[in-house]
């Protein structure tokens, strides 16, 4: 008998800088969004940058590679902090997935520090987005709940930061 699928470990990161002002959300920072290629699963949806672990690999270790590799910045794994996950199942074969669909979890982190300017080397483009409008993109399914992760993330730093008066 064959063996269940394993899930599929991905990882992400939203790359968050300081916002110009002028919004009225309330909110500051906008995040770094990358478009996907336009061939292949979830072809032109935007998703935060990020992929699949390497054998071997730690979360952790995991994403620092794909930012470099994707954006071409440098992060530190210390400057990686959780801000949540998201638990589904891989695209179908018939959505455009590869083999048969199995379970998948995406870890998000949060970067704040890097060095370079994010660039699209992989993807077909990069946008800085605030982070209220991430869900108005189109989007891979499971990036819906981690946008909502990370608003309610960032919602929790700005409430604290207002409490201690910084
Ligand atoms: N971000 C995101 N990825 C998803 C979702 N559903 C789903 O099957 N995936 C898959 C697509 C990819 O196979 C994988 C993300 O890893 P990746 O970014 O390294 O994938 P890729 O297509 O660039 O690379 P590859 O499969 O060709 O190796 O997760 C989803 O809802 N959001």
């Amino acid at each position: 008998m064959e063996s269940p699928p394993t899930p599929l470990l991905v990882v992400a990161g939203a790359l968050v800088r300081p916002d110009d002002g002028g919004r009225d959300d309330g909110r500051s920072g906008t995040v770094l969004m990358q478009q996907r290629d336009f061939i292949g699963v979830h072809g032109g949806l935007w998703e935060f940058p990020g992929g699949k672990l390497e054998p071997g690999e730690s979360p952790e270790g995991a994403l620092v590679r794909e930012l470099e590799e994707e954006l071409g910045v440098i992060v530190a794994p210390g400057d990686l902090e959780a801000v949540g996950f998201a638990s589904g199942r891989t695209a179908t074969v018939e959505e455009g997935g590869k083999g048969p669909s199995r379970p998948l979890v995406i870890l998000l982190y949060i970067c704040t520090r890097w060095q370079g300017e994010p660039r699209a080397i992989e993807a077909a483009d990069v946008a800085w987005v605030a982070p209220g409008a991430i869900s108005g993109l189109r989007m891979p399914p499971l990036d819906y709940p981690l946008a909502e992760a990370l608003e309610r993330h960032l919602g929790a730093v700005e409430n604290n930061m207002q409490k201690s008066g910084t």
